[in-house]
């Protein structure tokens, strides 16, 4: 049995103070991370204040990017080590804006997911088709080819501690969500592709999200799916009220 896993990734949408205000107002409201675990990724100068505040609470703080290098020479970038010295154990790995606007290519999120991996952090792998790509009848062939991509040189044993994130980039920030039996349909294809390179039990032990236009409304559909673990979500998880909905949804 998986746990729900309900991910917010803020972006750039919420200052330091806010996302300081946040953590207050929701840390001992959210469910125990034995029954759904929570996560709000945040801008990375507000992660320290966030961890200490969520300090021995159920509420997880992660970082939305990192460096695939742990120490150099890459001015304005943010390292695995650095994440980890104040606290910080789960990373968003190849988001499509990073993919798009920052040059996050299949070969530097394989590296991204090493490092985060080799550091003990919790990846979320982001991955997901474009609007085209689906229109062509595409989409399954595009994940796997972003799974077999970000995957390469990483084990069974690893894989089990990878969350995956299926995004259809046409659904992200546009209100005009997945389906929900189309987004079951592709967290199957992610296991499937997961049971065929490593095995039965890393395919269970994998937790698949599915984000793009979810919201406090739409969650439990998508959850409803016994292939779907939880939710990578963008604008309903910035206001508390909202976040605190999409967890109760999953309780
Ligand atoms: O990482 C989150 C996704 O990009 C979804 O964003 P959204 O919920 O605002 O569509």
């Amino acid at each position: 049995m998986r746990t729900p896993f309900i991910a917010g990734n803020w972006k750039m949408n919420v200052t330091d103070r806010e996302a300081l205000a946040f953590v207050d107002a929701v840390k001992d409201r959210v469910p125990s991370n034995e029954e759904v675990e929570s996560a709000v990724c945040a801008q990375a100068l507000s992660l320290k204040g966030m961890t200490e505040k969520a300090a021995n609470t159920d509420l997880r703080i992660g970082a939305q990017n990192m460096h695939e290098e742990d120490y150099g020479a890459f001015t304005g970038e943010i390292s695995a080590p650095a994440l980890t010295s104040i606290g910080i154990d789960l990373v968003i790995i190849g988001h499509s804006e990073r993919r798009e606007m920052f040059n996050d290519t299949d070969e530097r999120v394989n590296r991204k997911l090493h490092a985060a991996l080799a550091h003990d952090m919790t990846p979320i792998v982001c991955i997901g088709e474009k609007l085209e790509e689906r229109e062509a009848n595409r989409a399954g062939e595009v994940v796997r080819k972003q799974l077999e991509q970000a995957l390469q040189g990483i084990g069974p044993e690893q894989v089990k501690g990878c969350v995956f994130a299926y995004e259809p980039v046409w659904a992200i920030g546009t209100g005009k969500s997945s389906n929900p039996e189309e987004a079951g349909e592709m967290a199957r294809t992610i296991r499937a592709y997961i049971r065929d390179q490593y095995g039965q039990s890393a395919a269970e032990a994998v937790r698949i999200q599915y984000g793009g236009s979810v919201n406090s409304e739409n969650i439990a559909e998508y959850l409803a799916d016994d292939d779907i673990d939880g939710a990578l979500v963008g604008g309903a998880s910035i206001k508390v009220d909202s976040f605190l909905a999409l967890l109760e949804a999953a309780q």
